[in-house]
């Protein structure tokens, strides 16, 4: 498939290779989707949200709170992504994996709480090998869902206060990396902030960082929404669904995800460079070059929102421009 549609690009009546990244894109996706004519119309957007216990140790400019109250928040319509996804007319979705706080049946968020948050990682693994398996299934029953609603590109977000931790620790065990050449400010710590940060990242290695296998570091550092976010990408890449992934998160979920099986990488498009600093080893690590780069660093998704015009534009020319033949426009001298 990815054949034909390099063939298709080299008739269409615009100079060889003058559409750059968008010609390859629409070559990726024709060959993910196996469609002559890709077609990444139906979007849907799924946050993943849930609780970090390293919040304990003071490593994040916001309370831990404000996961849930952001749940509310997404559900009721007013936070970023939520403007995003009407924007794009794309679905949202909103899980939760686990929050301190219950919540109230709120319309719109699913509630697959797996418990009151992770536990400390600086002092305990964040999670059971049990609760691990039960958040990468939350993903991979995401990805059914969305393959089921016939889905053409699916979007993973998430939020929790704490993550940044979490997702440092994780990628500076996967990449065997000091964990002070990734910790970078999340939310907005202070520069003596990100010191403590770091310390509080190392301790959490030193106690559990030595193994390096995928599922132990995921389940003894990872979160409950970084690992349903592994889930998902692995179900999108099972379901042949293309994935448009956001940030420093959502990148080391992605990293983790590819350790556990590398064939996902070619579901994978990549859509901004984080303001997160660690953000840039991830994607080097999994050989990325993202879309743009925006300075943005929110999470929930919405750096891959901002992207997806890029991916319909590249399917709509692909599929809808004239051939030379077709138009009559002359092409050998
Ligand atoms: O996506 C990113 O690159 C990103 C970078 C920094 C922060 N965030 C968001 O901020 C939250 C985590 O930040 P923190 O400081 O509480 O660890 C979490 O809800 C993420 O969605 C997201
Ligand atoms: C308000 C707020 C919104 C967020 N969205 C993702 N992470 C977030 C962190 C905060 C603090």
């Amino acid at each position: 498939m990815a054949e034909r549609a390099r063939a298709r690009q080299a008739v269409l009546t615009k100079p060889p290779g003058s559409l750059g990244r968008l010609e390859r894109l629409a070559i990726t996706l024709s060959a993910q989707q196996q469609r002559e004519q890709p077609d990444v119309d139906a979007v849907r957007i799924v946050i993943f949200a849930g609780d970090h216990g390293v919040c304990a140790e003071n490593i994040s400019a916001f309370p831990q709170a404000v996961t849930a109250q952001m749940v509310a928040n997404f559900a009721a319509g007013g936070a970023a992504i939520s403007v995003l996804a009407r924007h794009l007319g794309a679905d949202l979705e909103v899980i939760n994996t686990g929050t301190v706080t219950a919540q109230p049946l709120l319309p719109g968020v699913l509630d697959e709480r797996i418990g009151a948050g992770t536990a400390n990682i600086a002092q305990a693994p964040a999670m059971t090998r049990t609760q691990c398996e039960a958040a990468l299934e939350i993903g991979v029953r995401a990805a059914a869902r969305a393959a089921q609603a016939g889905i053409g590109l699916f979007v993973g977000g998430e939020m929790g206060i704490g993550n940044t931790t979490s997702a440092t620790a994780v990628a500076s065990a996967l990449l065997d990396s000091d964990p002070a050449a990734l910790t970078g400010p999340g939310t907005g710590l202070s520069p003596t902030g990100v010191m403590h940060k770091t310390e509080v990242i190392r301790r959490a290695l030193q106690r559990h960082g030595q193994d390096k296998d995928p599922l132990h570091v995921l389940a003894s550092l990872g979160g409950f929404e970084i690992n349903a976010l592994a889930g998902a990408l692995l179900g999108c890449a099972q379901h042949r669904i293309p994935v448009l992934v956001d940030g420093f998160i959502v990148s080391v979920a992605a990293l983790a995800a590819c350790r556990l099986q590398p064939a996902l990488r070619d579901w994978l498009h990549f859509a901004h460079r984080s303001g997160e600093p660690g953000h840039s080893a991830v994607l080097g690590a999994l050989d990325a070059d993202p879309l743009l780069e925006l300075d943005m660093r929110l999470g929930e998704g919405s750096g891959a929102a901002i992207a997806v015009p890029l991916l319909q534009a590249a399917c709509r020319l692909h599929n809808q421009m004239a051939s030379f033949d077709s138009a009559g426009v002359s092409h050998d001298s």
